[in-house]
């Protein structure tokens, strides 16, 4: 397990007594980056800049309890599954299970012993990393690395909800390959991929912002999702979707619609955040998908909810 250690592990430890520091340091320069909080709001401040891989925590801050700070770290989504290992001279049961209680990993008795604080790091470390890299690839489509279906169902609905409330436009567009089971079945699978890789990297070009998000739908559909996008602002983005992809001049299959590999594109605007189920937006953008379809494909159609 530890052998899956990145060299860049961010490490922040918390303590203000300057030898318990130095001793701690000692230890943990050799398995990471180490930064350095004497305080609980100092812990706070420097955690919202960089999230580190591992907190090293003291009970005892001039400010406040450790224990208080972990459970404030373990009730917010964005910090709670960093591991806290807490450093202590307590050694009692009833201690012991307090740390457990405010969800730290584990604890460190001092006068600390350096190989067991450095192996017991390293063990937190390398879990905590795997779960990173578990979580990633579960989110991630494996052939094309955009986001997967499973990440757009669930940022569609939160976007479409926070739409609604703030009374702002929202676009959807969903994306099809035409005629890719031509494509296929003349020049095979490993090709087929390959023309799905390229694809996506146009549709990951084409979105600008940093709350837009790419997916991969299904096999050879896909989705975009453009949150605070008016009906003008998205046919811009399928439109140029679509030429892009068009202008790759991938040779598409003798029996196919068009000589190069092109897309169909339906999109739809929620002008005031009005739908704000995930199914019914995603049902439009395919109504006007479909609609592409039936005009003869490699087009854009589109469809405005007021
Ligand atoms: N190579 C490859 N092919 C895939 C993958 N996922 C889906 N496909 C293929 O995509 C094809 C989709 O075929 P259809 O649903 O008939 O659609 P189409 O041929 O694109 O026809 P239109 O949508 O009407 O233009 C099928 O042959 C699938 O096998 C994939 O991951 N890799």
């Amino acid at each position: 397990m530890n052998n899956t250690l990145p060299a860049s592990s961010e490490i922040l430890i918390v303590d203000d007594d300057p030898s318990v520091v130095m001793s701690l340091y000692q230890v943990m320069s050799d398995i990471g980056r180490v930064r350095f909080a004497e305080t609980a709001e100092q812990t706070f401040s420097m955690i919202s800049e960089k999230h580190p891989d591992l907190i090293l925590l003291d009970i005892e801050l001039p400010d406040a309890n450790g224990l208080d700070v972990c459970t404030k770290l373990k009730a917010m989504p964005s910090t709670q599954d960093i591991p806290v290992l807490v450093i202590t001279s307590h050694a009692d049961v009833g201690f012991e299970e307090s740390v457990f209680e405010v969800g730290a990993g584990d604890y460190i008795h001092k006068p600390l012993n350096p190989r067991v604080l450095a192996a017991r790091a390293k063990t937190h470390l390398a879990y905590y990393h795997a779960l990173k890299l578990l979580d990633k690839q579960a989110r991630t489509d494996q052939l094309t690395k955009l986001a997967n279906r499973w990440v757009f169902d669930d940022q569609l609905t939160s976007e479409l909800g926070r739409a609604n409330r703030q009374k702002n436009p929202i676009s959807l567009i969903m994306l099809d390959i035409d005629n890719f089971k031509a494509f296929n079945d003349q020049f095979g699978h490993i090709e087929g991929d390959k023309c799905l890789q390229a694809v996506s990297t146009v549709f990951s070009d084409a979105i600008l912002r940093s709350g837009d998000l790419v997916a991969r739908y299904g096999g050879e559909e896909f989705a975009v999702l453009l949150p605070e996008t008016d009906a003008l602002g998205v046919q811009k983005v399928a439109e140029r979707i679509r030429a892009n992809v068009e202008a790759l001049a991938i040779p598409h299959a003798d029996d196919a619609t068009f000589p190069v590999v092109t897309v169909s594109v339906g999109c739809c605007t929620s002008a005031t955040g009005s739908v704000i189920d995930a199914a019914s937006a995603l049902q439009i953008a395919d109504q006007a998908l479909y609609q592409s379809k039936h005009e003869g494909k490699n087009c854009v159609n589109f469809l405005l909810v007021e």
